[in-house]
């Protein structure tokens, strides 16, 4: 371990996710490590991103349930939303979550240097200067700065709200606009959809919800339709926000060859995620970066090699669970000089909304694309007790196998408990349990994720391949 007062073996921008896993492993293989964190510890996910959505979407969930409660025999008023009090309820809880979380006393206790004064910036490959203007040298140093809402470059742009503006609102909106129909912003149509708003949702791409199953989108997107959100995907362009007379936003967009435009209260960016490549002094290293991303090869190592970079900053799997894997991998090949990778690809991921979606592995069409003879079942919540007895009976699970049934390559599903569903798939899958095994397996009566024991049973059944059990 080498450390003076300015120089670390490590040195970590960031202290998310992929910050706080990378310094606490490096920790643990005896390097000196210091952590700079401009914010607040955490990162995204608890401060602004996960936990907060995480909190509207229980709460609209509740007012959901509310809503249909005379259904059980309950006779209530029909709830109405005191908006001041949900927000309030979404900063206790991540009060809360940042109660167990902790992250400057675990490091303290790790002998991990937290270092709180400001942006580090490269001066050159070895070197950051923190706003403070202490210097500090490191033998390694790990990029772990995650990302920033894009405000899309339209003329009125100062007009929209990004999505963690969204709690500073004074009041709910009664007319929205979401443009971008990626996890963030499903997630936030469901929540003001359940609060009353009246919400239009706009996508660029063909379909919602782009990086999940066609499955996935065609389902979530059916049940937005059918809350009374306005869904148009495949629009050509957002041509920009004005001001009203009546102190409305206007805004316009391109779809089908035609300029269009609407009225609303409040217009919610959430079109995209890039990494925070700008004011890092990047310029001063010879790192280099792509689309607001930096460039890593499989260990995490950019051009420069005694510099990592890991999570959201990578541009690919912008998730908790990826971040935590990778900033680990990262430390381990940063301390010992060693080649790892993250142990699997295995990444189960999905979204709130109502219903719940979720996927992990290949999507249909790219199995499709790999292995003709792929079997895929699918199996409606319909016929699961289960959902019948929530009156939950929207929504599917889909497994995919290759063609001799004895790898599950993908799993996709909408519904109650969805993520939950995905999650047990995906340990099975982490597993190597097979399809037959997966069949024989006994789910607890009655479970949502009784189904994965159907769907496997499904994929058993089916006499062709590539021919799909519904
Ligand atoms: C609305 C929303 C909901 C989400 N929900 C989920 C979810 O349910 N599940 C899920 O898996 N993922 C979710 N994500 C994604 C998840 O939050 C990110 O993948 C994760 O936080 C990435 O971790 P990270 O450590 O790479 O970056 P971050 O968590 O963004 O942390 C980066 C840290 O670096 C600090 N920093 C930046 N620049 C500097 C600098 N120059 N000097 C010092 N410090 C600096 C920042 O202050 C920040 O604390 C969500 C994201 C959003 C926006
Ligand atoms: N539940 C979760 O796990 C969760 C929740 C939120 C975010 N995240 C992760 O954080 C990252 C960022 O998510 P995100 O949803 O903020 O961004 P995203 O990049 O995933 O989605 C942005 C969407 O906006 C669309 N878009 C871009 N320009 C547009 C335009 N001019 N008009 C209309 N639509 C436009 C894109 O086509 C895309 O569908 C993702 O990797 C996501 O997986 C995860």
């Amino acid at each position: 371990m080498s450390q003076t007062a300015d120089h670390y073996d490590v040195a970590v921008i960031g202290s998310g996710p992929a910050g706080t896993a990378a310094a606490l492993r490096a920790r643990e293989l005896g390097a000196s490590v210091v952590v700079f964190e401009a914010g607040l510890t955490g990162g995204t996910c608890v401060n602004t991103g996960c936990v907060p959505t995480r909190v509207l979407a229980k709460t609209a969930r509740l007012v959901r349930e509310t809503r249909d409660a005379a259904e059980a025999g309950i006779v209530v008023n029909s709830p109405r939303v005191d908006w001041a009090a949900t927000v309030q309820r979404v900063h206790e809880r991540v009060h809360a979550v940042r109660g167990i979380k902790r992250e400057a006393e675990r490091f303290a206790a790790a002998g991990v240097h937290l270092v709180q004064e400001g942006r580090a910036r490269f001066v050159d490959d070895s070197t950051l200067e923190l706003d403070s203007g202490r210097r500090v040298t490191a033998g390694s140093i790990l990029v772990c700065v995650g990302g920033h809402s894009r405000r899309l470059p339209v003329p009125g742009n100062e007009l929209a709200l990004l999505p963690e503006d969204v709690l500073n609102l004074p009041d709910l909106p009664g007319r929205v606009a979401v443009i971008g129909a990626g996890n963030t912003g499903a997630q936030l149509v469901t929540v003001l959809n359940a609060f009353g708003s009246e919400v239009t949702l706009l996508e660029v791409a063909p379909r919602i919800l782009m990086a999940s199953d066609a499955s996935i989108s065609d389902a979530v997107s059916a049940a937005f339709t059918a809350r009374g959100v306005r869904v148009q995907a495949g629009i050509e362009t957002v041509s920009g926000l004005e001001r009203t007379d009546d102190g409305s936003i206007r805004l316009a967009w391109r779809a089908d060859d035609a300029d269009l435009s609407a009225e609303y209260d409040a217009v919610i960016m959430a079109a995209g995620w890039p990494g925070n490549v700008d004011d890092l002094g990047l310029e001063n290293t010879g790192v280099e970066t792509e689309r607001s991303a930096i460039r890593t090869d499989r260990y995490f190592r950019t051009s420069v090699p005694h510099i990592f970079a890991v999570g959201d900053i990578t541009g690919r799997d912008m998730l908790v669970q990826a971040a935590q894997f990778e900033g680990e991998a990262a430390a381990e090949n940063a301390v010992l000089g060693a080649n790892r990778r993250t142990p699997h690809h295995l990444l189960p991921a999905g979204g709130f909304t109502d219903p719940d979606y979720a996927g992990v592995g290949l999507s249909e069409a790219e199995v499709r694309d790999r292995d003709v003879a792929c079997v895929v079942a699918t199996v409606p919540y319909a016929e699961l007790d289960r959902a019948v007895i929530d009156a939950r009976e929207e929504g599917f699970l889909k497994l995919i196998s290759d063609g001799r049934r004895e790898l599950l390559l993908g799993a996709h599903a909408v519904g109650e408990n969805a993520i939950e569903v995905i999650q047990s798939v995906t340990t099975a899958m982490a597993a190597g349990v097979d399809v037959s095994t997966l069949a024989g397996v006994r789910f607890a009566y009655p479970t949502y994720s009784a189904i994965i024991g159907s769907a496997a049973r499904a994929l058993l059944q089916q006499r062709e391949s590539g021919a799909e059990l519904t």
